[in-house]
């Protein structure tokens, strides 16, 4: 499945999704260009997760649009879905199958060939250092493990682009490493990639693009220098988003006598 030339590797025009009357994505435009490392920093609850899965078609969009490469994610979803591996937020398993099972079964349902399903689940569960459990059912995953076979059936039909939703949330050191290899190569091997984090240091490790949102708006956007603006990305993500820190009041009871 070829991508347009010169589109975006995604693009979201005026996003918008009410619950309940309540604006969780207030007409969010965002550019995230071919080969970038692009981190979507923000505080709880800004909409982060809302805007991921109005991006990759996982939730329709009240109002605006999200193209893939050109691909209008609503109405040309096969084209725009071929395109990008997408690890969501509370990603639902089928919890009575082991993790190559998982992985044979998605990729049979991509439309991969058998051997090529075969070859790239062995290679996945090797790199991710999930070989050992391959015998243990998802249901008995721990949260990391968890997070390794989403990322595993994010990239098993080898898509352009990555959608990562806290991919290092409960993730151990050493597999975080592991994670940062593959995704650093990913990038190096012309993909693009766009994570949403808590973690500012891990973003600025990684990412050479970010956004910075803020109850449901883009508060600022840019190359990764942009947005720090010479101050560490945690000092400019915190004058973004200040009012709530000011208004932090102490909890004088848990003071000592
Ligand atoms: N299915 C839903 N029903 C009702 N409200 C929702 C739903 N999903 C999200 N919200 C609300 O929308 C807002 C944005 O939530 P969202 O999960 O997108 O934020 P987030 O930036 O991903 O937060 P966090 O960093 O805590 O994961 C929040 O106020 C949340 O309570």
């Amino acid at each position: 499945m070829s991508a347009s030339t010169h589109a975006p590797a995604l693009r979201l025009a005026g996003l918008t999704k009410t619950f309940d009357h309540k604006l969780a994505v207030d007409h969010v435009d965002l550019e995230v260009p071919r080969g970038s490392f692009f981190g979507l920093v923000g505080p709880n609850g800004a909409g982060k997760t809302t805007s991921l899965s109005m991006a990759v078609g996982l939730l329709r969009p009240d109002a605006g649009h999200a193209e893939i490469f050109g691909h209008d994610v609503w109405s040309a979803p096969e084209r725009a879905k071929a395109l990008v591996g997408v690890l969501p937020d509370g990603l639902a398993m089928p919890e009575r199958l082991t993790g190559r099972e998982v992985l044979t079964y998605l990729g049979l349902l991509r439309g991969l060939a058998k051997d090529v399903v075969a070859r790239r689940a062995e290679e996945l569960l090797a790199v991710l250092e999930l070989d050992g459990a391959d015998k243990t059912l998802v249901i008995e995953y721990s949260t990391g493990m968890r997070k390794k076979i989403g990322l595993a059936t994010a990239l098993l039909h080898a898509p352009r682009l990555l959608v990562l939703d806290e991919p290092f949330e409960a993730v151990d050191p050493v597999s975080a490493a592991t994670i940062k290899t593959i995704l650093r190569g990913f990038v190096a091997g012309g993909g693009s990639i766009v994570l949403s984090s808590h973690v500012m240091a891990l973003v600025e490790q990684l990412c050479d693009h970010v956004a910075v949102v803020d109850k449901g708006r883009v508060a600022a956007t840019g190359t990764l220098d942009e947005v720090r603006g010479g101050r560490s990305l945690e000092d400019a993500f915190v004058g973004l988003v200040s009012d709530q820190v000011s208004g932090v009041k102490e909890l004088s009871w848990l003071s000592s006598p």
